[in-house]
């Protein structure tokens, strides 16, 4: 049995080396020739999958490491009889993590005692989506929560569900984070959900967040909005027409990294799990192993705050030993310097060559004499505690 893999999904030997032989290729350049004469075909996010790709091909397994599928064509694979699988959830923690971290540093910017005084909209409350609202709620934050499909689904269901609010009820909240899928049909649409219009209710001390698909914003109206005056602050971690992306635009916004968000080590392995299991499942074959299994060590495993620590900065130090997103805002920007011809490829190979990150709760937080809010703070933001 032949595997052709994106050579950018990690452990794949451990994983799929006892099930069939490895062809590793580029995901973001896969022809047709490459996947000829494979069984089964494990893509990332970078490789369009349709029709081109496979037709003719002995694919019959088609497994994504990731959460989004815009990069399928599902209704081709359905017709062609080549079973989907993709990886949900897998990094959902590892987002909300980065939007976290994005929010506490806009807290600190505005000079806030309090970070969870910001109101914080949430468009698309799915796997990512829900993680957050969960994490910030717990810390205390008011959340709204925008996701008419599945508001229309608990409605036609007489579920009672949560309080989901309108895209403009959102759109007045401190921060607004975006998680939803990008799609181009159906009865809510997210390509260029955010546009013109949508910009234009937002004002300077609003923090914009999209982690979600680049192309849920008109870059070109936000690079409009962000020219004129009292314009919200813009982090963005996706872009349209990665990895060839403006970099007039990286220039405007305040913080830019390279679609990073969900890259912790735990959500990239998790990812090459799922389709691990799904592949298995498809062949018949036993599910014998694990992500944990294959988990280092963590360099950074323990923490300690005394009683004297002031819970804000403790909070702070604590998210940003985990994970820090201005290092990657430096190195996207630092890429961008570069000639155009060599700015997408840039941008690949920081994805690429992305340092190992872990999540919160591989760090163990030790506690002497602190408050139980701050233990609680720390265990809402996934946290492991030693009191
Ligand atoms: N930046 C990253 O590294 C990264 C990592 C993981 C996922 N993603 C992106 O985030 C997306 C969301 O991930 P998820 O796991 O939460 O997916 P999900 O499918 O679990 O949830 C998406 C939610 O968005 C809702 N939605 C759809 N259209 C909407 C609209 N017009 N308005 C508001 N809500 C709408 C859906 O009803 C659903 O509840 C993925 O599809 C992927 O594109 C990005
Ligand atoms: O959809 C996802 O899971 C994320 O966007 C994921 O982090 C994409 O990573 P890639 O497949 O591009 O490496």
């Amino acid at each position: 049995m032949l595997i052709v893999a994106d050579e950018n999904i990690p452990l794949l030997d451990s994983f799929f080396g006892d099930i069939g032989e490895i062809r590793r290729v580029s995901g973001r350049s896969m022809t047709a020739s490459d996947v000829r004469d494979a069984d089964a075909l494990l893509v990332r996010s970078v490789t369009r999958v349709n029709r081109e790709l496979l037709e003719g091909s002995r694919v019959r397994f088609v497994g994504t490491a990731t959460i989004g599928t815009d990069h399928v064509d599902l209704p081709w694979l359905e017709g062609a009889g080549i079973r989907f699988s993709a990886a949900p959830g897998c990094n959902a923690n590892s987002v909300a993590e980065y939007v976290l971290s994005v929010i506490s540093l806009h807290a600190e910017k505005q000079g806030l005692e309090d970070w969870t005084n910001l109101s914080v909209g949430i468009v698309g409350v799915g796997n990512v989506g829900s993680e957050l609202a969960r994490k910030l709620e717990r810390l205390g934050f008011e959340v709204r929560l925008c996701d008419p499909p599945r508001a229309e689904l608990e409605e036609s269901r007489q579920e009672p569900g949560e309080n989901f609010v309108t895209l403009a009820d959102t759109l007045q909240c401190d921060v607004v984070s975006l998680h939803t899928p990008l799609t181009r049909d159906g009865s809510h649409p997210t390509f260029h959900m955010i546009g013109q219009q949508e910009l234009a209710e937002l004002s300077a001390g609003q923090l914009l967040i999209n982690a979600g698909r680049g192309e849920v914003i008109d870059s070109s109206a936000l690079l409009e909005r962000l020219a004129q005056g009292n314009s919200p602050t813009v982090a963005l971690d996706v872009w349209e027409q990665e990895p060839r992306i403006n970099p007039e635009l990286v220039d405007r916004v305040w913080l830019a990294t390279p679609h990073i968000a969900g890259y912790s080590l735990e959500g990239k392995v998790q990812g090459t799990e799922m389709i691990y299991q799904a592949l298995s499942q498809f062949l018949g074959l036993p599910i014998r192993k694990k992500a944990g299994q294959f988990l280092p060590e963590p360099a950074l495993s323990k923490l300690s705050f005394t009683s004297s620590a002031d819970e804000e900065d403790a909070i702070r130090i604590a998210l940003r030993a985990c994970y820090d997103p201005r290092r990657d805002d430096a190195r996207l920007r630092h890429a961008m310097d570069g000639a155009p011809a060599e700015r997408g490829p840039a941008f690949d190979r920081l994805r690429r060559d992305y340092p190992v990150r872990r999540e919160c709760s591989s760090v163990k937080i030790q506690l002497k004499g602190t408050s139980k809010s701050l233990q609680d703070s720390f265990r809402a933001i996934g946290f492991k505690l030693k009191i």
